[in-house]
């Protein structure tokens, strides 16, 4: 059944993949971004408001002058180092804004939430691969303000039936398949994107961040999720909601590791590219390894990731960073 989704931070990256899902799937979308980081061209569907999510006048008259069934929450801060130095930042847009966010769709009795959060809620694992039930212990603002916002969420479905979906995910990465958008952040700190434009020749090389953790080649091991496997499982988690079924907090990740100098070697296959690499010093706050637990999201949510090989997740990004050029 068609429905009406309100998808916040719809200018984005991952939000935009997801506007685009939903409308090919027949769903009405309305997005809202005041663009901070996020392009008008990357909204392919639905109506664009610009604005903020912390502006409570702007929300009521969007959530009073027609019915969603559900709203998706993309809209953050997202930088980890910026986080640290500006934590006030973080916690105003993305805790602040937030609630202020889910007090209008109580007000306005819009009972189904997803939200983007991130295993930066976990910090320094303690074990590996992370599952749902581990220790949450953010280490820096960033982490904090997703975990806050989890927490807040279960407090509003106990004491008001607000229901939601918390999706942590991993390293997302890749880019639409049929090439219509992709990763576009300004300044662009994730890794991927980074080694591609350094292939493309848009910067001169890519740097390492660390050459002696305790992995097998010294560098640091993430999980990369392709954003099309994200979008899809944003979906399961709407009908789940939309079925009356119970919410909760789900892991999505492919559950394989792959370390820096894995990532930079699968570039150089993919685009046949040199790519320029220089080794330097840790970056602050990098876990050695992150790698999900995705069982439950898989179980619960019928979750089955489309493109989870490296060399697949890398060419769509290519092909999106190579027709920039
Ligand atoms: N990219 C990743 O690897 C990753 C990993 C884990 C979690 N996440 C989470 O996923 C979400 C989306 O990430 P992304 O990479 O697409 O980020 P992004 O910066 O590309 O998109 C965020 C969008 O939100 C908008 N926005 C920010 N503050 C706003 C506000 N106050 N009002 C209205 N719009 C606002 C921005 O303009 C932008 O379009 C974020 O919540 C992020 O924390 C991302
Ligand atoms: O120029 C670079 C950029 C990154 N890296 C390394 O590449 C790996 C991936 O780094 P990214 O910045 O691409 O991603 P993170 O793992 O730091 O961050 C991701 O996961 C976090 C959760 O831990 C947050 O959710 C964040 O938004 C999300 O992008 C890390 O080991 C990092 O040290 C480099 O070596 N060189």
């Amino acid at each position: 059944m068609a429905r009406h989704v309100l998808v916040v931070g719809g200018a984005g990256y991952i939000g935009s993949h997801m506007v685009a899902l939903l409308a090919e799937r027949g769903h009405a979308v309305t997005v809202l971004d005041d663009l901070s980081s996020g392009h008008r061209d990357a909204v392919l569907a639905g109506e664009l408001v610009v604005g903020d999510l912390g502006d409570r006048a702007l929300l009521d008259a969007l959530l009073g002058g027609r019915r969603f069934d559900a709203v998706m929450h993309f809209a953050a801060r997202i930088q980890v180092a910026e986080s640290v130095a500006q934590p006030a930042r973080y916690y105003r847009n993305n805790v602040a804004a937030t609630l202020t966010l889910l007090e209008a769709m109580l007000a306005h009795g819009v009972g189904a939430f997803v939200f983007s959060s991130t295993a930066a809620v976990y910090g320094e694992p303690q074990r590996v691969p992370i599952d749902e039930d581990h220790p949450k212990a953010p280490v820096n603002p960033y982490g904090r303000s997703k975990w806050m916002v989890e927490q807040m969420l279960a407090d509003l479905e106990a004491a008001h039936g607000l229901r939601s979906v918390s999706l942590r995910y991993f390293n997302a990465a890749g880019a639409d398949p049929a090439g219509r958008l992709g990763e576009r952040h300004d300044p662009e700190t994730h890794l991927i994107p980074l080694v591609l434009q350094a292939a493309a020749g848009r910067r001169e090389a890519v740097t390492v961040f660390g050459t002696d953790y305790d992995t097998h080649d010294g560098t640091c091991i993430r999980d990369y999720v392709h954003v099309a496997d994200l979008c899809e499982a944003h979906l399961l988690a709407l009908e789940r909601l939309w079925a009356g079924a119970p919410g909760g907090a789900f892991n999505l990740g492919n559950g394989n590791g792959f370390s820096v100098r894995e990532v930079i070697e699968t570039a150089r296959r993919v685009t046949g590219r040199a790519i320029r690499v220089r080794e330097g010093p840790r970056r602050a706050g990098d876990p050695a390894r992150l790698v999900a637990d995705s069982r439950r999201a898989r179980e619960v949510l019928g979750w089955r990731p489309r493109h989870d090989a490296l060399e697949t997740i890398v060419a769509h990004a290519w092909a999106w960073e190579s027709a920039r050029a």
